[in-house]
């Protein structure tokens, strides 16, 4: 079984704007509203490529009845916690000249929820995994996801994190299944710049150092590098292709690993799955089909 963890789901508000200005009125030429949060795009993948998976998380307010009702459209199996304050945020993705995003802060979420989501962690157990992503709302404590691993710890749970900063160097004594940073977040925690592949393999092989027995580093257009478990190292560009929405293409990657690994258990797969399943979502305004990661993959 695979669950996903998304604390501070949302309602992504994609549009695009010509010509974005600050400080005036601006006109939108497309918008489209999707089910957004990190982990709720790791399931909507994973469906996608044709892997059932749990989204749990929490949701609030006429929002979070609007995400429900989108992810249950996508075919993704959700058991959200409601909770009673505030609403699921909405988060803006702008498509201008730039790309900028506005994510909101979320529902107020107290401790007796947070109770109720660990319950439901309970039920995994061995063979299981278990993906946790994204921010946590700033109501919460920022220990949340050492608190999650901590309860996990000794029962044979496949971890998956793809978090910022802290949030993911203080999991790595936990020791996850994998770890998912793109090379701008990598070269934070380290306080270096990181811009090639090359450049980001000795930082990635640090995380396995300091804990997560894989490392998948995602590189945007300049496509990615795995560490894995096994000592290998993989690396390659992303496919050529236009750009239409990359937001979850991150996810997307996650996702395509996991996908590749549990059908062939090979990580030469699982990577290149990944790189290709985010490329698919970057190169379409929904997040990636199986026909559309295949056509990558047939074609590199
Ligand atoms: N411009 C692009 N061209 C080709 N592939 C891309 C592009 N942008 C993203 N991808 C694919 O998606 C993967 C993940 O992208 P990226 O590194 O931007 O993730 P991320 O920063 O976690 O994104 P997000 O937080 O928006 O989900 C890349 O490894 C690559 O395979
Ligand atoms: O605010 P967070 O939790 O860091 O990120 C949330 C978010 O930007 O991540 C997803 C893309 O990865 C979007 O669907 C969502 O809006």
């Amino acid at each position: 079984m695979i669950c996903t963890v998304t604390f501070n789901p949302s309602l992504d508000y994609i549009v695009r704007v010509d010509d974005m200005r600050l400080g005036t009125i601006n006109r939108t030429t497309y918008e489209k509203v999707l089910p957004g949060g990190k982990g709720v795009n790791v399931s909507i993948v994973l469906g996608n490529l044709g892997h059932a998976s749990r989204a749990l998380g929490f949701v609030a307010g006429f929002t979070g009845d609007e995400l429900c009702r989108l992810c249950a459209e996508a075919g993704v199996d959700c058991d959200f916690i409601r909770v009673a304050e505030g609403m699921t945020r909405i988060n803006a993705k702008v498509k201008s000249n730039e790309e900028t995003e506005l994510n909101g802060q979320g529902p107020n979420i107290t401790e007796k929820d947070v109770e109720e989501l660990f319950s439901k962690i309970d039920a995994l157990g061995e063979g299981d995994t278990l993906v946790i992503s994204g921010s946590v709302p700033s109501a919460l404590p920022h220990d949340m996801y050492e608190r999650i691993m901590a309860r996990l710890n000794g029962r044979g749970v496949r971890v998956v994190v793809d978090a910022e900063r802290d949030l993911l160097t203080r999991v790595l004594p936990y020791r996850p299944f994998l770890v998912k940073p793109n090379n701008h977040e990598l070269g934070d925690i380290f306080g270096v710049t990181l811009r090639t592949r090359d450049e980001v393999v000795p930082y990635a092989r640090k995380l396995r150092e300091m804990g997560a027995a894989n490392v998948l580093v995602s590189m945007a257009g300049e496509g990615g590098v795995l560490v894995a478990e096994t000592g290998e190292v993989f690396e390659s560009p992303a496919a050529k292709g236009t750009v239409v929405n990359s937001v979850g293409a991150g996810d997307s990657s996650v996702a395509g690993f996991l996908a590749g690994l549990m059908e062939t258990g090979s990580y030469e797969t699982a990577f290149k799955m990944a790189l290709a399943t985010g490329s698919a979502s970057a190169f379409s305004d929904h997040l990636a089909t199986r026909p559309e990661v295949e056509a990558l993959i047939a074609s590199s």
